[in-house]
């Protein structure tokens, strides 16, 4: 058993996930019990840098110092404090902070293009410092190593969701939604069934929701709720079926996305559009949750090899009760369930899986699955920080 510490805050940037996990077993034959969860929201001047930051402001290279350090300084602050009253873990597994993700260029379109083929994704927080400040070995950089084989680096999550979600009789989705969704198809495990493992990022999870609510209150309040103020809005289906024409939604899978894309800049292009109809602010906010919840399933109906026999969704996004909802409705007879109600963390599974893919990279296994990343093939994911003691002992 190898007791690991699991941190990632994700694309919301509402603070830091961490949990404090045991973990048994070996490559996909793993099992993990959680010992303690939690977020650390990140103080609020940070969390206002990193998103300014992460829809593009330009940051000087001092700048950029100063932000790493303090989100650093945050991560190894989050595993110190998951670890009160309990035995401490000998690993760390840290994410650290998107602040841009491109994708690798898609070599068929045989664009002309000034872009590396080569994708790039950045996440601050280094892993080194959190080693230091936690005297812990430490795992960070994760998405890197796929990406130099021709991956998109993400999503990662999948290779995880396989070991935990697998089962001999039913095939499921797992379906994240956090500022961006994305999800793992899990077939049952049945013949071959290994080849037909998939997943990819659908596109906008919260992000757009929580963009609008934030100008819609003028910053007042940063998402919707349990859905409550969309579901007493009417959806436009004529804006929904426009902005579904966004070319991302065509696009076959491998393919990741980030705020980049469906950040502000497009929540602006969404309201311009809405003006044309005189949307209430309610009416709005439905039309994003139903264009989010349509999105989705858009996905799963073009590009899954088959229709699955359940959903599970998990990240924030499965709290909003109006997008579950809406989610059931368009999926049925298909269940929709959150991944708590067969015994993980809707809101730390994202978490759990850095501390499994550390888990993994210690123990020699590969972490990506081609099928997901669009890697040439498996590779072992992150860079390995040593604790003070261990660099001392070795010096000396
Ligand atoms: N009770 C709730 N009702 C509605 N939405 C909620 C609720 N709780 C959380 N959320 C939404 O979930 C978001 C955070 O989700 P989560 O922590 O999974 O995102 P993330 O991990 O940052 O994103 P990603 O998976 O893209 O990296 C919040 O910004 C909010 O929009
Ligand atoms: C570049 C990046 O940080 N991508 C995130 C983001 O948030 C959700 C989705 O987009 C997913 O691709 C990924 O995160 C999860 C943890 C993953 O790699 O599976």
């Amino acid at each position: 058993m190898t007791r690991v510490v699991g941190l990632i805050s994700g694309t919301s940037v509402d603070g830091i996930d961490a949990v404090l996990v045991d973990i048994h077993g070996q490559d996909l034959e793993i099992k993990i019990d959680l010992v303690a969860g939690a977020t650390y929201p990140y103080p609020k001047k940070l969390r206002e840098r990193i998103l300014e930051v992460c829809v593009g402001a330009s940051i000087s290279m001092a700048e950029l110092a100063e932000l790493d350090d303090a989100i650093a300084c945050a991560f190894a602050e989050a595993a110190n404090r998951i670890q009160v009253g309990h035995e401490k873990a000998t690993l760390i597994g840290s994410h650290g902070q998107t602040i841009y993700h491109q994708p690798p260029e898609r070599i068929e379109q045989e664009k002309i293009s000034s872009k590396s083929p080569i994708g790039y994704s950045l996440q601050i927080g280094r892993g080194a410092v959190i080693a230091n400040l936690t005297n812990t070995k430490t795992i960070s950089n994760f998405r890197v190593a796929d990406i130099a084989v021709g991956g998109h680096g993400a999503p990662l999550v999948p290779r995880v969701d396989l070991a935990l979600f697998g089962d001999p009789q039913i095939s499921s989705c797992i379906q994240n939604i956090g500022g961006i969704a994305n999800l793992a198809y899990i077939p049952a495990f049945q013949g071959n069934y290994l080849d037909k493992v998939c997943g990819w990022d659908t596109g906008p999870g919260n992000s757009l929701l929580d963009f609008a609510v934030e100008h819609l209150t003028n910053g007042a309040k940063t998402y919707d709720e349990n859905g409550a103020w969309g579901a007493s809005g009417t959806p436009c289906q004529t804006l929904v079926e426009k902005w579904l024409q966004h070319e991302y939604f065509h696009l076959a899978p491998p393919k990741s996305t980030g705020k980049e894309l469906f950040g502000r800049d497009y929540l602006q292009h969404c309201l311009q559009d809405a003006s044309e109809y005189q949307l209430s602010p309610a009416d709005i906010l439905a039309t994003l949750t139903e264009f989010t919840a349509v999105s989705i399933v858009h996905n799963y109906r073009n590009f899954l090899p088959q229709m699955p026999q359940r959903v599970l969704l998990c990240g924030g996004g499965s709290r909003n009760l109006y997008l579950k909802q809406r989610l059931q409705e368009l999926l049925a007879p298909i269940p929709v369930l959150t991944t708590d109600e067969v015994g993980v963390s809707a809101d730390f599974k994202e978490a759990i899986a850095f501390a499994v893919l550390a888990y993994w990279r210690e123990s020699g296994a590969p972490g990506n699955l081609p099928s997901a990343t669009g890697a040439s093939h498996e590779v072992l994911l992150g860079e390995i920080h040593q604790p003070r003691i261990q660099e001392l002992a070795t010096s000396a």
